[in-house]
């Protein structure tokens, strides 16, 4: 695996002080009631909110709370941050992870040696509105670790390097620290809790610097305030979305695919709206699915009371799982790679993943009417389930990619068919159907989203 790879690779890096223990009803209503919504005002993704002074080259360290302090040089905002600390295997896509809304609250540790040589794209949107590069319009995680920063960076869409981008983003950065050491510790204690310091050294005796994104609400943070579309304006279907902290492509995957979509906020009644869509999706999302009681109570009414195809990524797939009564785990270290393999239990064919997540779904909890659909073949946890009857089946790794390879978008075509097939046997569908209008006269992106609050809180 890459993880061991990189244990292995030889680099000339900073050095770890151990220091012991430390411390949509009729269409009428559900159309005033979005516009109501709306209209709260629609939030233009500012680039430059966060902007904080630059730190590059001067002192920065990395302390585990409990664990060993590494010293090394910053590279992206002067400021300070605490946070989950976890690592990612990938070899590429850095932009689009450290602007997954998942890795909210967390410090990224990346293994691949060499980050930030192709720079950083700029914020260009698609046919559909989407950003073309990133999985939303800002930085999510709360810091990042690497252990060699490129300066000079090449690529045709290349506009800023990955030190500018975080300095820009208030996004505080350390490079030159060994990343092999620290991720045999993460991999060996778990997940822990950490702090970047840029400039004079933490104390870390100080338990409180350490912030916990674990014990807080983070869907909050980052699902839409209020309704919002993605219009394709050929569509020949409506899904309506619970935005969790959903990622640009999840949402270009359905709408290249034919489909409208429109994304209500994490704890949107959608049992009330659903029967105006051809189907419901839940997206991917940061911390522990057990904060999002909302939602799990909202999904398990949808399932009494509609037959409507329901699909799940990630956080979305824990969230219907709590929903039909199984429980959730926290992993020890997480999964968080582009190539984790995951055996499909239905035809036995192994495809290759892209994943981040902390917790999984405990496949021995599920109830008797569904069925574990994929399991992971490095360490035997679930990767989705499906209905044993019904049109409804979620996965833990992501479909969509980006980055990682697209060995699993099929899945996306598969909730379409079921999506085609409900809207062909569904007769109350053609009345309720989202008008026009109300497609026009929502927000077109994300409302009333900020840049990571955690960053400045803890600054
Ligand atoms: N990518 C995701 O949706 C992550 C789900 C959840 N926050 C976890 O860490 O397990």
């Amino acid at each position: 695996m890459f993880t061991s790879l990189a244990t292995r690779l030889p680099t000339a890096l900073g050095h770890a002080t151990p220091r012991g223990p430390l411390r949509l009803a009729s269409q009428a209503r559900l159309l005033s009631r979005l516009a109501a919504d709306g209209s709260k005002g629609r939030a233009m993704p500012a680039t430059n909110t966060r902007a904080t002074a630059a730190a590059s080259g001067v002192d920065a360290t990395l302390t585990i709370r409990d664990g060993p302090v590494f010293h090394g040089t910053a590279f992206g905002a002067n400021s300070n941050i605490s946070g989950e600390a976890v690592f990612t295997t990938s070899l590429v896509g850095y932009p689009e992870s450290m602007t997954d809304p998942s890795y909210r609250g967390q410090i990224l540790v990346f293994t691949q040696p060499l980050i930030g040589n192709y720079g950083v794209p700029s914020n260009q949107r698609d046919e559909y509105g989407l950003l073309k590069y990133f999985e939303s319009p800002h930085i999510q995680c709360a810091g990042v670790v690497v252990a060699d920063v490129a300066t000079k960076y090449s690529h045709w869409t290349a506009v800023e390097s990955l030190s500018e981008w975080c300095a820009r983003e208030g996004v505080p950065a350390i490079s030159g620290v060994d990343t092999r050491e620290i991720v045999t510790y993460l991999r060996e204690q778990g997940s822990s809790l950490a702090r970047i310091s840029i400039g004079d050294e933490y104390d870390a005796d100080e338990d409180e610097g350490f912030i916990d994104p674990g014990a807080i609400n983070l869907v909050k943070r980052v699902s839409t305030k209020a309704p919002f579309v993605v219009a394709n304006p050929n569509a020949t279907f409506h899904v309506a979305l619970i935005d969790c902290g959903v990622k640009e492509n999840i949402l270009r995957s359905l709408v290249s695919r034919g489909a409208s979509v429109t994304v209500f906020p994490y704890n949107y009644p959608i049992h009330k709206v659903a029967d105006n869509f051809d189907g419901v999706f839940i997206s991917n999302g940061p911390g522990d699915p057990t904060h999002c009681q909302e939602t799990v109570y909202n999904l398990g009414r949808l399932m009494e009371t509609s037959s409507v195809p329901i699909m799940g990524i990630c956080l979305g797939h824990q969230l219907l799982a709590l929903a039909v009564g199984a429980s959730t785990i926290k992993l020890k270290y997480g999964n968080r790679a582009h190539n984790i393999p995951a055996l499909d239990l239905t035809t036995g064919q192994c495809h290759i993943t892209s994943q981040n997540h902390g917790y999984a779904v405990d496949a021995s909890t599920l109830p008797s009417d569904f069925k574990e659909y994929f399991v992971n073949l490095n360490d035997g946890s679930n990767e989705g389930m499906m209905h044993k009857t019904r049109p409804i089946f979620s996965t833990q790794f992501h479909p969509e990619a980006k980055g990682g390879p697209m060995d699993s978008s099929y899945l996306f075509d598969k909730y379409l068919e079921n999506v085609q097939m409900y809207k062909g046997n569904d007769k109350v569908y053609r009345d309720n159907r989202p008008s026009q209008l109300m497609i026009d006269i929502l927000s077109k992106e994300r409302v009333g989203v900020e840049p990571s609050p955690l960053a400045a809180r803890a600054a």
